[in-house]
């Protein structure tokens, strides 16, 4: 009874131990009407896909410091405001610890989405890797040329309008990067 007891700790033990093993991929964002949230959850499909990681999808205000200190990887996510991140989004990255810069070689992604054809997703996609450049990170884009800086969308211009859902072009954008993410996660860990 006693070994049968000392078997079962040890499995347990091991099992947990394994678990924490896994790095995990934080994906977080911001959205007021939802297209965000909805390449997030194609990011967090990619990344699932791929065996050996843990995702967590969180909306930024639920995002404490400790998910970001403990994430191998963090994908964030802004909607387009006036050419510019949302100002929550800024807020959030403000928050950021930054003494001894331990978000430091934490692999990083991004990802937009914007009413307009060319009138900011990307200035936006730049705005966010510059600051987790300043935090040490390691940036990584998509995994076609079209989505090489991130995955981005197109929300209410021309055919692209979210009101019909989003268009399976962004969400395949979404998926890519996700992906590519989880595999170079685990080149690193
Ligand atoms: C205050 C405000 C400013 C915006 N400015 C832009 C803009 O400059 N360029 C653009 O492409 N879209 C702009 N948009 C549209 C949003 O970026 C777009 O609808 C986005 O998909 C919203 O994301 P969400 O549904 O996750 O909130 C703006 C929206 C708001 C509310």
């Amino acid at each position: 009874m006693r070994n049968l007891l000392l078997f079962l700790s040890l499995i347990f033990v091991s099992q947990t131990l394994f678990a924490q093993e896994k790095p995990l991929i934080l994906i977080t964002y911001y959205s007021q009407s939802g297209n965000t949230q909805q390449l997030a959850e194609a990011i967090a499909e990619g990344a699932q896909s791929v065996v050996g990681v843990e995702v967590k999808l969180l909306p930024l205000d639920q995002v404490q410091t400790n998910d970001l200190l403990t994430a191998s990887a963090i994908v964030l996510g802004s909607p387009v405001y006036n050419a510019n991140i949302a100002p929550p989004v800024q807020e959030f990255i403000n928050s950021w610890p930054f003494d001894g810069r331990p978000l430091r070689d934490k692999i990083g992604a991004v990802f937009s989405t914007g009413g307009g054809i060319s009138i900011g997703e990307e200035l936006v996609m730049l705005n966010l890797m510059h600051s987790m450049l300043i935090h040490g990170m390691i940036v990584v884009g998509g995994d076609a040329v079209e989505s090489a800086f991130g995955a981005s969308a197109i929300t209410g211009e021309g055919p692209f309008d979210s009101k019909l859902g989003m268009d399976q072009i962004f969400l395949e954008k979404g998926m890519g990067l996700g992906k590519r993410v989880a595999e170079t996660v685990l080149r690193f860990y």
